[in-house]
């Protein structure tokens, strides 16, 4: 059963079946004359290979998926054990930041022995020693040569990492908390002499997400009189209807952008500063109005950003782990400095658990192996994030890009083509919201989609005696019972009395039998939600070590934007159009001939 491509389908009542492309497969075709995916067969790995499905631990699990699948029943699971929410939750708790987490994992399919076989191929994957040499800055980002050291922005003295830059850390954070500061009170003047009461984010993917995500999850914590956009797609509508929204004289235009070449950033920075001189007119002006986060110095400076105003950060940063670095001041501006440290302190918190807990209680590697043995041996193709606070409404698009460019990698560290799943197709969006959308097939479709559910216990928002945080909260404990737990034949014919027809019965029928995880906390304060990313970021990296890959490259974004580069210069003339496929260039030629500008 190794080397299987799945599908993830299924069927069957009460069981998830075998995915739709199983044993004996080993390629597939995507598109029709593209290179078929090969996919390593077990048998032509070396059995030394320390890697995926070589691991003993990995073997032990297929042959548990092979054997006992069918008998994993959530209905049964429950009914033998009366201790099984006990056994299977776990409460991560912070006195200093104050921060609950629940993790009731206790609706999956598994059992005990599942679940220490998974954290045996934990241990087999080497996950801790990989775990400790980021934390020590090592250079795990092995094809960029680079530390991965987010976890050192928000340190707090805890470990000792032996990295160029991180000493200058504290330097930073307490540049950020002056101009924060000083934008905030309205010390902070435009050219014109007036506060500023608008901040325009500039960036795109990390430069973008994160800040984005934080400042509408903290929204209760938000100065309201200090608007926040965020401007990240080079669609020029993006700005354009953002600038409408601006008055020159107390906008502040923040240019987020950890290389200072991203096409996308650098041409709405130029456009910005372009709309902002038709008005403000001298050059000068701009030093009160533009300000710069990146690693890139140099670039800065050329783009008539003085060095002062620009806030540092370094390559050991990955652009999805970034906002806890400069790229946070926009999240330092919309809820104060203090909070953002109290988002920094409740990451930090996670990091200490992540690295000190035992796998049996560590929150992120639950998650993990959870994720990987449907992903790995269900043949789960995705992994659903349901909210259920409309704060977090960003949350799956921000780990999105978390998880999808981190471990959407089919090549080991070391080269080789995986015979294995790895990072599963992210997706989701608010409750109630998706229940009036997706869930129909979530719950009664052919897929199996694992899903985690979050909520807090208590909303920032209690209208009429927290009215609707019930309902909410009603329907946060719903879902994963009614997914887990389903409805019978037999239920639905007592329901709908003898003379209903046999397919409106059918039809009625809840299989069940589909695993979630259900994560609580009291409240999304800066440290709570601070330690919620943490734990998936942590998540992330031990599934990226058991699948051998680099999670912290993304070389998958480049061909596309070279190919972006060389088309733009043949976009005038139909003559200039060269070098494609007929598709391409009939695609061209159609816009050419269309275009009015
Ligand atoms: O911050 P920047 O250097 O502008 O990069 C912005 C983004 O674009 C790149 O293409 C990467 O895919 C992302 O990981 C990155 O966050």
């Amino acid at each position: 059963m190794s080397g299987k491509l799945a599908t993830g389908e299924y069927s069957s009542a009460q069981a998830i079946r075998e995915p739709v492309l199983g044993a004996g497969k080993t390629s597939v075709s995507i598109g029709g004359s593209g290179t078929p995916i090969t996919l390593m067969s077990s048998s032509a790995a070396r059995s030394s290979d320390r890697i995926g499905t070589n691991y003993s631990a990995w073997k032990k699990l297929q042959e548990i998926y092979d054997t006992q699948h069918e008998k994993l029943v959530l209905k049964d699971l429950f009914a033998q054990d009366p201790q099984r929410f006990a056994k299977f939750s776990r409460e991560f708790v912070s006195e200093d930041p104050a921060v609950r987490i629940l993790l009731d994992f206790s609706k999956n399919l598994i059992t005990e022995h599942i679940l220490s076989t998974l954290l045996d191929l934990v241990r087999e994957a080497d996950v801790e020693t990989w775990r400790d040499k980021m934390f020590a800055g090592e250079h795990i980002n092995t094809s960029e040569d680079r530390a991965v050291l987010h976890v050192a922005l928000r340190n707090f003295d805890e470990f000792k990492i032996n990295k160029a830059g991180v000493d200058e850390v504290g330097k930073v954070l307490a540049h950020m908390k002056e101009f924060s500061e000083a934008v905030r009170s309205g010390a902070w003047k435009g050219y014109t002499g007036k506060t500023i009461n608008t901040i325009v984010n500039i960036g795109i993917g990390g430069s973008d997400l994160g800040p984005v995500m934080v400042t509408e999850a903290l929204k209760p914590y938000a100065k309201r009189d200090l608007t926040a956009h965020f401007v990240s797609n080079i669609d020029g509508t993006h700005l354009a209807e953002t600038l409408r929204l601006c008055d020159p004289e107390r906008t502040l235009f923040i240019i987020a952008s950890k290389t200072f070449t991203t096409q996308e950033t650098i041409t709405n920075a130029e456009s910005a500063r372009d709309w902002f001189l038709a008005t403000a007119k001298d050059k000068a002006h701009v030093a009160k109005h533009f300000v710069a986060l990146s690693t890139n110095t140099k670039a800065v400076t050329a783009f008539g950003i003085a060095e002062q105003n620009m806030f540092q950060f370094w390559d050991w940063v990955g652009g999805r782990y970034s906002l806890w670095s400069a790229i946070g001041l926009s999240i330092a501006l919309v809820i104060g400095f203090d909070n953002f440290e109290q988002l920094l302190r409740g990451a930090h918190a996670m990091d200490k658990h992540f690295k000190t807990a035992p796998l049996e209680q560590n929150l992120p590697v639950l998650l993990a192996v959870i994720g990987i043995w449907y992903n790995d041996f269900y043949g789960a193709q995705t992994h659903a994030l349901l909210p259920y606070d409309q704060y977090l409404h960003r949350f799956a698009d921000y780990f999105q890009q978390g998880d999808m460019e981190s471990n959407g990698k089919s090549v080991t560290k070391d080269g080789r083509r995986v015979n294995y799943q790895t990072g599963p197709i992210i997706w989701g969006a608010a409750g109630t919201n998706g229940q009036h959308s997706f869930y129909q097939l979530v719950h009664q479709g052919t897929k199996l989609i694992p899903a985690d559910f979050l909520a807090p216990t208590t909303s920032h928002n209690p209208i009429d005696h927290s009215k609707h945080h019930r309902i909410l909260l009603s329907n946060f404990f719903a879902q994963p019972e009614a997914l887990a737990f389903g409805k019978t034949e037999e239920e639905v014919r007592k329901e709908l009395g003898p003379n209903a027809s046999n397919a409106l019965v059918k039809s009625k029928i809840f299989e069940g039998n589909r695993p979630s995880n259900s994560i609580m906390f009291p409240l999304l304060t800066p440290a709570t939600l601070g330690a919620l990313i943490a734990l998936y970021e942590h998540k992330i990296f031990t599934q990226g070590v058991v699948w051998g890959i680099n999670s912290f490259d993304q070389m998958g974004v480049e061909l596309g934007k070279v190919l972006a580069k060389n088309i733009l210069k043949q976009l005038d003339k139909p003559e200039d159009v060269t070098g494609h496929d007929s598709s391409t260039t009939g695609l061209i030629h159609y816009y050419q001939k269309w275009r009015k500008e």
